[in-house]
């Protein structure tokens, strides 16, 4: 193992640079070469290469973003260009590929490994929605940055007495609105997974006002109802006046968590010795707390 390439891709999660730190800071110690290929997939394809040192990765270890950057590239999933990217990192005499990214990238690093190219898979999405890990970079810092503008909310809300809906991130998963309703004592969480009716919503703000409680909080996840449409039936089926608030992007925005950083340089150290010991074809997760692997073929 001579020469690795790295990419972020998907949503960026705090905790990416990090991990290209970790496995920078690893890849010297062994004297392995380490490039980014930049924006993801497509940065393969458009061999744009950039050479990665503890120089330029060093100073962006506790920054969130990703200094490779990174774009939704669908045509990824068509196999000739899947192919012409093997092809493309062999041309470069690259050894392995490391992936950085949820669970969309997780199927483009399957497909990869099928071409019986190295391949090694690091979890980064805020959405920690990626089958059979119990955490994934991002995470955990979205759930801070969430939590800390809905306490902020909540001193204006109770000098009020306002109701608040607070659409969170997750298209197809409720795991961030979930923490972050209990986090913030939410009085109802809607999440993609779980049906629920306008009335459960309306009952759970009337058990609010019953309880003299002095604002109200439903938290939404993005891909269960929008908080605007969910503002719409409150207000058409009930007397109730509702402020409605879209997160957004600012959840996946600044600097990550310490968890997260730590998780990030843990997992790019993992990956390159488990490289070195020729083990790929697999996909890092955290299992009962640790860091362990399972094969890339489960992501199929
Ligand atoms: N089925 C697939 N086959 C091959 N490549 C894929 C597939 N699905 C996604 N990809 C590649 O992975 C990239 C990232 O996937 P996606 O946009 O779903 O984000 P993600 O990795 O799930 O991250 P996030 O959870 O932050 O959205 C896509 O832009 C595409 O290049
Ligand atoms: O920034 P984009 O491409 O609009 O992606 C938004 C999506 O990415 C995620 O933040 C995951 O990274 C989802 O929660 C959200 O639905």
């Amino acid at each position: 193992m001579k020469k690795v390439v790295v990419i972020t891709s998907g949503g960026d999660a705090p905790g990416m640079n990090a991990a290209l730190y970790g496995i920078v800071k690893k890849a010297t110690e062994e004297n392995i070469e380490v490039y980014g290929a930049k924006c993801g997939y497509i940065g393969i394809i458009e061999e744009n290469f950039v050479p990665l040192t503890i120089e330029n990765t060093f100073p962006y270890l506790r920054q969130g973003g990703t200094i490779l950057e990174t774009i939704r590239f669908p045509a990824f999933q068509e196999k000739e260009v899947q192919r012409t990217a093997v092809e493309i990192m062999e041309k470069h005499d690259f050894d392995a590929l490391i992936v950085i990214g949820g669970d969309g990238s997780y199927k483009g690093a399957a497909k990869l490994s099928q071409f019986y190219f190295p391949v090694i898979a690091i979890p980064a999405t805020i959405d920690n929605d990626i089958f059979g890990t119990e955490n994934s970079l991002g995470f955990s810092t979205a759930v801070s940055n969430a939590t800390a503008v809905i306490d902020k909310l909540s001193t204006t809300a109770a000098s009020h007495g306002h109701i608040f809906v607070v659409e969170v991130m997750g298209r197809h998963s409720g795991n961030i609105a979930k923490k972050v309703g209990k986090a913030v004592g939410a009085d109802m969480t809607i999440i993609p997974e779980k049906e629920f009716t306008t009335e459960e919503v309306i009952e759970s703000l009337d058990l609010s006002k019953k309880q003299d409680k002095k604002y109200s909080m439903i938290v939404t996840a993005e891909g269960a109802i929008s908080c605007l449409e969910l503002t719409k039936n409150i207000e058409r089926n009930s007397k109730y006046k509702v402020h409605p608030l879209i997160l957004g992007h600012i959840q996946r925005g600044g600097d990550p968590a310490c968890e997260d950083r730590i998780l990030g340089i843990e997992f790019g150290e993992v990956a390159i010795k488990l490289l070195k010991k020729k083990k790929y074809g697999i996909a890092l997760r955290v299992y009962g707390g640790k860091i362990d692997a399972l094969p890339l073929s489960e992501y199929l």
